[in-house]
């Protein structure tokens, strides 16, 4: 039975003044079922985790080096963001491909880096407006699949989160159908690479415009489990509707 997870990534916005919504989050939601993940800054994770010592709200980053450490100006390990509170990394976020120029086996690497220090990996892909329409997405997934994976993973360590990336912050969501279509390919393709064992245990998160408002319709999704949720992360009025969705589903 895989946990549902609600993870929330605030991207480049938060200072210390947004705290306040962790500690909303922590309260509000003690008693919750899924596992809750923020991804804050990297600045507010050691703070952040005076909020998240007990109960359900774990905390992630958004990024690591491939390296353990060494002369890599403004770059940070997987063992730094351990030491300031963090369990979880975002790796190969669209935005982090295209501003970063990041590639699968960038994020391969990353996520090897991670997983050796000890923190688990969401590994995100999706495709491109075009590539939907031309209907290029399976390629594109499998591809991305292939690319961005290590070879040494499992249940408790790996996520995958689908981001179609036209759907990123723009309000548009792909139809049920579309998402049910995709988290089923990812599911089959682990089993073929994983063994059914292994990828029946990995979680499989959708993210892309989540709202409160469509939250349940795409939790009723078999293989959708649970959202990788940017803008309404942010506050706690908004991702707490998203938990109790999940919770529910
Ligand atoms: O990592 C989160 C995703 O990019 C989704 O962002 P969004 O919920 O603001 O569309």
């Amino acid at each position: 039975m895989r946990r549902k997870l609600a993870a929330g990534n605030w991207k480049m916005n938060g200072t210390s003044a947004d705290l306040e919504q962790i500690e909303a989050l922590a309260e509000a939601h003690a008693g919750a079922l899924s596992e809750i993940m923020i991804a804050t800054p990297d600045t507010l994770l050691h703070r952040a985790s005076a909020f998240t010592k007990t109960g359900p709200i774990t905390l992630g980053a958004q990024n690591c080096h491939h390296r353990e450490s060494g002369a890599h100006t403004g770059d940070v390990s997987a063992e730094m963001l351990i030491d300031a509170g963090a369990s979880y990394v975002i790796l190969g976020h669209s935005e982090r491909r295209a501003d970063h120029d990041e590639h699968d086996e960038d994020v391969r690497s990353k996520a090897r880096a991670a997983l050796k220090a000890g923190l688990r990996v969401i590994i995100c892909m999706g495709e491109e407006l075009e590539e939907r329409e031309a209907d290029n997405t399976l390629d594109i997934i499998g591809g991305q699949l292939a690319g961005s994976i290590p070879d040494d993973v499992s249940g408790e360590t790996l996520v995958i989160a689908y981001e179609p990336i036209w759907a990123i912050g723009t309000g548009k969501v792909p139809s049920i159908a579309q998402i049910s279509e995709v988290h089923d390919f990812i599911r089959l393709r682990l089993e073929q690479r994983f063994g059914p064992q292994i990828a029946r245990g990995i979680r499989l998160l959708y993210g892309g415009s989540v709202k409160p408002a469509n939250a349940a319709e795409i939790f009723a999704v078999q293989n959708v489990d649970g959202a990788l949720v940017g803008g309404a992360s942010l506050k706690s009025a908004d991702f707490g509707p998203i938990i109790e969705a999940l919770d529910a589903s």
